[in-house]
């Protein structure tokens, strides 16, 4: 697999890149970002991906959140992608902000055109760790998930889903039950189709209450977000949590809302949770 550098620069004795390629699970080009501490001068560090929410990039989260900082603390790599492919040319694929580009929920769609591109699960995966396991200098097989809102989804359902992969896993805001709220219910109709059977391998909350991640679990949630009650339902997840004993430390913060600074007033416990997991 070939990679193309957009761009690199020295970023808290660390370097921060942009990286493009051509991507088998999506069959677009794809372009994500690594940030790498000081320590992975000395040798292989673990790594932590992020996966953003409804209408960001790859960019979104390396400008916004202030990471870089806390993970050079840590001696953590940080990984970006961005939210779907791009440019598939499927019709409707730019028509709505919640649905499409900058939209792909990080599953595999199974329903036509979109399962010809929209295959994020396995990007994610698969295809992006095996990417940058061999060509940055991280650990093979020392990965930590986190991600915000659809990203946030994206994260627990990655790692409820293959646990082996990912040795820890947090979230700010997730959509924690896509199958019962409007974002997740027009993304999957079209990604997977009219069989709701099918959609309930995309839901963390119901993943969870079947089958607990073997680890703590750290969420958390701004009580002045405006997606709070019609799109987020924290709620869910400590049903599930209940109901299969998954270890789930669920935040609430007074005043805080939907945006990055919410994230970057959180991000710091986030990197060091999945550090005392991953180190
Ligand atoms: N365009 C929308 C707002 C889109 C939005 O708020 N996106 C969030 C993620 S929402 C869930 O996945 C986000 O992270 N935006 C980037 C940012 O910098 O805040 C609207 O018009 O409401």
């Amino acid at each position: 697999m070939t990679l193309s550098t957009r761009s690199e620069q020295r970023c808290f004795g660390g370097r921060m890149g942009f990286y493009t390629h051509r991507s088998e699970a999506t069959g677009t080009d794809m372009a994500f970002a690594v940030y790498l501490p000081p320590q992975a001068a000395r040798g292989p560090v673990p790594a932590l991906y992020y996966l953003a929410g409804l209408t960001c990039t790859e960019e979104t989260f390396a400008i916004k959140a202030g990471a870089q900082r806390v993970a050079a603390g840590h001696g953590l790599a940080l990984v970006a992608c961005d939210t779907s492919p791009r440019g598939a040319n499927l019709p409707g694929e730019d028509d709505s902000w919640d649905f499409g580009t900058g939209a792909g929920f990080y599953l595999d769609a199974t329903a036509e055109p979109w399962s010809r591109h929209y295959r994020m699960a396995t990007y994610v995966n698969r295809e992006l760790p095996a990417l940058v396991e061999a060509n940055f200098p991280v650990r093979p097989g020392r990965r930590g998930i986190f991600g915000h809102s659809m990203g946030g989804h994206g994260a627990l359902v990655s790692a409820l889903r293959q646990p082996a992969l990912w040795q820890s896993v947090s979230a700010f805001a997730p959509i924690t039950n896509p199958v019962a709220v409007p974002w997740g219910e027009k993304a999957f109709s079209y990604y997977l189709g009219p069989d709701r059977a099918r959609w309930a391998e995309w839901d963390a909350s119901l993943l969870m209450a079947k089958r607990p991640y073997p680890g703590p679990i750290l969420v958390d949630q701004g009580l002045s977000d405006q997606f709070l009650e019609i799109q987020l339902r924290p709620e869910r997840l400590e049903e599930a949590a209940a109901l299969s004993g998954q270890e789930l430390t669920l935040r609430r913060h007074e005043d805080y809302d939907h945006s990055y600074w919410f994230i970057q007033s959180f991000v710091a416990d986030h990197v060091a949770h999945h550090a005392r997991l991953l180190l």
